[in-house]
């Protein structure tokens, strides 16, 4: 793989480049994220200044050491002063931290959770525009930048700067001179960390979006495992995600270079005022200018002064990172959501053994494109369905049969006509209502990691044995679960990958039944079954089609012959409807399709 190839790979992702947000929306969106957090954060940041203002009365308590030593006058109660101090400075200090940290853990948990919860409920179309695996790592990792932005370093900028003016304030009261001295080499060199602190952000925005790019290739590759081994591909993917990485990397050594610009920077401006002050206070103390005890006292404030600076300088590089991250979050909440929230009816999956009338389904002059850039799929479609019986839908590959699920199931909206369930215009329904009637299975027949139980009960999480068990036996698959060594609780693999492409189907049915749906999409799969899990298949539709309607995409000689009606659709338009032999005697296209499609004769006892 030739680095020349990487910008092209990148091109693809276009739409997930991050956005620019502005200074004014970068500060916005991460208060938005602090604001809940805010007295937490204010409870922290108060055990931080307590704790730096302990700290800074320890200069006093030496100053006040070094004079009484001079004098010789005791010094026991100001070396227990200055124990206490220390002591209670560190505790105050580490509560402080533990309080920052804990809310900071809390920012990032608040931030997955939205993030999460709008992910899920993204509108189909949204998903199809974006990268998965990039959604995934905004979740996962720029969410964990946000940690020390919100919390710690919002505290430390405002520790820091109180800190660094009150320090600032009692080496006047030491010495002006010292404190311009001090203060003209602190300003010269922090100038030039400023400039860098742009850099960082370049950077850390750069990594993420490498990280993101990480992710979308490997949720590819494992999404297609078998197929990438088929395709001999492993090294070439291991070469791309390897490159995606080492941009990764590359970023976050520019980071990592920049930031030790601006450390180095502070360890810089630190050591040359200290010789200075050295000099020039060594200088004072020897004209009588200043006493002994106010050059020892000025250099530990100097040295007290570099906690508040770095802080600043941390605060400064942690919100470079942080508002990189922003910029990628904002991007993924601001993608378009779904309304699912369910109304005061109950939906009939959560009946309990009870199914409602078969649903009846009718398209009016239905017209749809995916998206504007793309021709339309339907133009004007019509047909109806009444409750209960099998409807098949057959044409060329195309022809817009699936879609007509996905409008039913609203994953789209139709731009003309009407979709009418059980008389209803679909866009009246709550979605959630809409959807708990329907059972759907997609065409690939999905099947999820986890356990069978898990899979069957993922549509209605309140089924009983007893009911899964009923399902079972509907869909043919108690055989197979005697079979299985742990039963229900067997592991089926990333994607059901241990089972069957026919056992996947037919879990996937029983999963929509389980649900007791009023209509059941079915989306047949386009693979030839094996003559046993194709009879198996079509008794499980033929006798569930007897209190559901069923609509089929049917891809089989076998479901079409069983079917009450067909629907043949072409280039996005219904053609004929009928039944098989009226439409093998009448309809041209149809009679083409079952002499060749469907790749079988017609059985004898065809409807
Ligand atoms: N999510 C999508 N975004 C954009 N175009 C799509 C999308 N899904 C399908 N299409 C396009 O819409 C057209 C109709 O697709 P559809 O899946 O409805 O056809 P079909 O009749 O079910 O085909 P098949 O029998 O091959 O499954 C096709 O040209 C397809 O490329």
């Amino acid at each position: 793989m030739s680095r020349a190839e990487i910008p092209a790979q990148n091109a693809e992702k276009n739409e997930t480049t991050t956005p620019k947000l502005s200074a004014g929306e970068t500060w916005r969106a991460l208060y938005a994220h602090f604001r809940p957090h805010r007295g937490l954060v204010a409870l922290g940041a108060v055990f931080a200044l307590v704790g730096a203002v302990t700290g800074l009365m320890q200069p006093l308590a030496a100053k006040e050491l070094v004079d009484r030593l001079s004098q010789d006058e005791s010094i026991t109660g100001i070396l227990i002063a200055l124990t206490a101090l220390v002591v209670l400075g560190t505790v105050i200090e580490a509560t402080g931290g533990y309080i920052l940290s804990r809310t900071a853990e809390s920012v990032v948990l608040a931030a997955r959770r939205t993030l999460i919860g709008r992910l899920l409920r993204l509108k189909l179309p949204e998903m199809e525009r974006s990268q998965p695996g990039d959604l995934m790592s905004r979740i996962s990792s720029d969410t964990t930048l946000l940690r020390a932005v919100t919390t710690q370093s919002i505290v430390a900028a405002g520790t820091g700067g109180l800190t660094a003016v009150a320090t600032v304030v009692m080496m006047g009261m030491m010495d002006m001179v010292l404190l311009g001295v001090t203060l003209g080499v602190i300003v010269l060199i922090g100038g030039c960390v400023g400039l860098v602190m742009p850099k960082i952000a370049q950077a850390a925005t750069r990594s993420q979006e490498a990280v993101g790019e990480i992710s979308t290739r490997l949720e590819r590759a494992f999404g297609a495992f078998r197929t990438l081994k088929a395709s001999g591909a492993e090294e070439r993917e291991t070469a791309i995600i390897g490159a995606a990485a080492e941009d990764a990397w590359r970023h976050g050594v520019r980071s990592a270079k920049w930031e030790s610009v601006a450390w180095s920077s502070v360890g810089l401006a630190v050591q040359v005022s200290f010789l200075a002050v050295l000099g020039i206070g060594g200088a004072r103390v020897a004209s009588g200018a200043i006493s002994v005890s106010t050059l020892v006292a000025f250099l530990l404030f100097l040295f007290y002064l570099i906690d508040p600076v770095s802080k600043l300088v941390e605060a400064a590089t942690q919100y470079q990172e942080g508002s990189a991250a922003i910029a990628r979050i904002v991007e993924a909440e601001r993608l378009e959501t779904e309304q699912t929230e369910r109304t005061g009816r109950t939906a009939p999956a959560e009946k309990t053994g009870q199914t409602g009338p078969a649903a009846s389904v009718a398209f009016e002059n239905v017209s749809f494109r995916y998206r504007e850039d793309l021709p339309p799929v339907h133009h004007g479609v019509s047909f109806e369905v009444p409750g209960a019986g099998m409807t098949a839908f057959v044409g060329p590959s195309g022809a817009g049969k699936t879609t007509v699920f996905g409008l039913i199931e609203r994953f789209y909206e139709a731009d003309g006509g009407r979709i009418l369930i059980d008389g209803r215009d679909v866009r009246d329904w709550p979605t959630a209502e809409l959807r708990a009637s329907i059972g759907y299975v997609e065409q690939d027949a999905p099947v999820l990691a986890g356990t069978l139980r898990e899979n069957l009960v993922f549509a209605s999480p309140d089924a009983t044995d007893e009911q899964i068990h009923e399902v079972l036996v509907r869909a043919r698959l108690d055989a197979l679960v005697d079979r299985l060594p742990e039963g229900l609780d067997t592991v089926v693999g990333h994607r059901g990958s241990k089972l069957s492409g026919g056992e996947r189907q037919r879990v996937a049915i029983a999963r929509a039944l389980l649900r007791r749906p009023r209509l059941l999409l079915l989306d047949e799969a386009t693979s030839q079954l094996d003559a046993v899990n194709e009879m198996a298949l079509r008794d499980v539709v033929a006798e569930v089609s007897r209190e559901v309607t069923v609509l089929v995409v049917a891809h089989r000689l076998s479901t079409v012959t069983l079917a009450d009606r067909i629907v043949v659709m072409d280039a996005g338009r219904v053609r004929a409807v009928g039944t098989h032999q009226e439409l093998v005697a009448g309809d041209p296209l149809y009679g083409e399709l079952a002499a060749t499609q469907f790749l079988a004769t017609v059985p004898e006892n065809a409807a």
